[in-house]
């Protein structure tokens, strides 16, 4: 996942889509760009780092125009070292095209062969966003019939992207002198939606908290397969460039990517976490007795509406026993392992008398390599703990991501090949309990309201949980080559690449 926006406007866009950027950089800690075009002139600014650490007041003088794009970078693909790769990627032809990716293509290797021999198109990177701003523009090329470029030649060309890309893919595309193009895969894994401030400035954005917390009112979901074209003047074209569109968003989202307060396809976040609570509880209950619990905690940041909603059913108080320092950032989307297990203490610290003597269920949302669960299951240890009771309120992570989460090996995750009693060895806790995946599945759909016009969701891209890929296309060979692909962003000095193992064993 990374978090993209684009704008049209009357008014300079820089702050605008800065003050976006911040509002989604969750999504991606690793690099920020910005583009704006005044006068069908690009300007861009992106490099290594947090939003506020890249985007100085100079950076920001540079950045003129009514119409622009930006991205927050969270690397699946490529090198997550290389300045080159940080987005937006730019072409110059046809008509200068920049564009910002979220999500991950599964057919990006046979793609630049292809870009390569038949389209004589150079990519100068390893991500698989460079090929596919390449295949839209050569799909643009053939399909613009004279100039100005009509909504329609657009449209064509995003029906040809989606004939030869697979994978999972929220765009973002400014064509100079023309507009901003949106469009998402087929079975929109990612998110994408609109809002519209009171001046008339469109924007899209990959959550709805971007948009809210900018001024603009919400208005709708970019459908899956569709394609919106907003041209200079703010006018909005839209058109469904997909065969058979269904809806798959990626229940990740929901379980930890997304910000709470943002509402995806429909879903609140918010209301899906705490539903995730609600049926964790029945879990719960029938592994731990609620009368052996004295006290019910999260792990910050994401668990805490689930965590709460479990202790409120539960009838156990809930309380805060760890203290996030808020400027270390996300750990579970830190490209390498020694970083992340560095920062799960840099980040989180006791309140020692919330533990002392007490029998203490942890909640965290997910357990993916079980770097955050072993470091605070020994601190709780630590803090006096007697107990240490362990829930997630997701099911374990067995399976690779090939969609835009940072977890290709299953040789990485903690519970792959193993059963629950192993892991709850390796993370060190008295009792693990896991939500069932159907029981996860059921609880974020029940969190969609069923709004007037909305699309339905047919099912979720749960892989990661269930192993079924919503492209249908997955084999291990694709597997190995999007691992592949992603194993150059680790960094060359981390040496700490291994699994968790379990106490005294050489791991199979
Ligand atoms: O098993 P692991 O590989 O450690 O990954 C899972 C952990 O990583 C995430 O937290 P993170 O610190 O990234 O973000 P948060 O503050 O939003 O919870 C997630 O919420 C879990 O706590
Ligand atoms: N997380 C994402 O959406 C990543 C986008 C793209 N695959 C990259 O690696 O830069
Ligand atoms: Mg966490």
């Amino acid at each position: 996942m990374c978090g993209i926006v684009g704008v049209v406007s009357s008014a300079p866009v820089n702050q605008l889509i800065y003050d976006a950027l911040l509002l989604l950089q969750h999504r991606g800690q690793d690099a920020a760009g910005i583009v704006t075009q005044q006068e069908r002139k690009f300007f861009m600014h992106k490099a290594k780092g947090m939003v506020r650490d890249v985007f100085r007041t100079r950076n920001m003088r540079a950045l003129p125009g009514s119409a622009g794009l930006g991205q927050v970078r969270y690397p699946t693909a490529g090198n997550a070292y290389s300045e080159e790769e940080a987005q937006p990627f730019y072409v110059n032809a046809p008509f200068g095209i920049v564009l910002v990716h979220n999500g991950n293509l599964t057919n990006a290797h046979a793609l630049k062969a292809e870009l390569f021999s038949t389209d004589h198109r150079h990519i100068n990177t390893e991500s698989d966003s460079e090929v596919l701003l390449n295949v839209f523009a050569h799909e643009l090329e053939r399909s613009t019939r004279g100039v100005p470029l009509q909504p329609e030649d657009v449209f064509t060309a995003v029906r040809n992207v989606h004939r030869r890309v697979r994978g999972s893919y929220a765009v973002i595309a400014l064509i100079a002198g023309h507009g901003v193009l949106a469009f998402r895969d087929p079975y929109g894994i990612r998110p994408l939606s609109l809002g519209r401030g009171k001046d008339g400035t469109v924007m899209v954005a990959s959550e709805s908290v971007a948009l809210e917390g900018t001024g603009h009112a919400f208005e709708r979901h970019v459908a899956p397969g569709e394609a919106v074209f907003i041209d200079l003047e703010g006018r909005l074209h839209a058109r469904q460039c997909a065969q058979e569109p269904r809806l798959n968003p990626c229940i990740f989202e929901y379980i930890y990517l997304a910000r709470p307060d943002s509402v995806l396809d429909g879903i609140s976040v918010y209301q899906a976490r705490l539903n995730l609570g609600e049926t964790l509880a029945k879990r719960v209950v029938s592994t731990v007795p609620p009368s052996e619990i004295d006290v019910i905690i999260p792990i910050p940041e994401s668990s805490r509406p689930s965590a709460t909603q479990l202790a409120h059913l539960l009838g156990v108080p809930y309380r805060e026993g760890f203290v996030k320092n808020r400027y270390v950032g996300r750990t579970f989307i830190m490209p390498g392992q020694s970083v992340r297990k560095k920062s799960v203490r840099q980040k989180l610290n006791v309140i020692a008398s919330e533990f002392k003597d007490r029998n203490v269920l942890l909640v965290d949302d997910s357990i993916v390599r079980g770097t955050t669960s072993r470091e605070i299951v020994q601190m709780a240890r630590d803090a006096g703990a007697r107990k240490v009771y362990l829930a997630s309120a997701a099911p374990p992570v067995r399976f690779p991501n090939v969609y835009g989460i940072d977890m290709p090996t299953a040789g990485e995750l903690v519970a792959y090949g193993r059963t629950v009693e192993e892991v709850r060895q390796i993370i060190g806790c008295d009792a693990l309990i896991y939500q069932d995946v159907e029981g996860m599945k059921r609880a974020v759909m029940k969190a969609a309201p069923g709004a007037a016009g909305a699309v339905p969701i047919s099912g979720f891209d749960a892989s990661c949980f269930d192993g079924v890929y919503v492209t249908g296309d997955i084999n291990p060979d694709d597997i190995a080559r999007i691992n592949e692909a992603r194993i150059g962003q680790e960094d060359p000095l981390d040496e700490d690449t291994s699994r968790l193992a379990l106490p005294n064993a050489q791991d199979a």
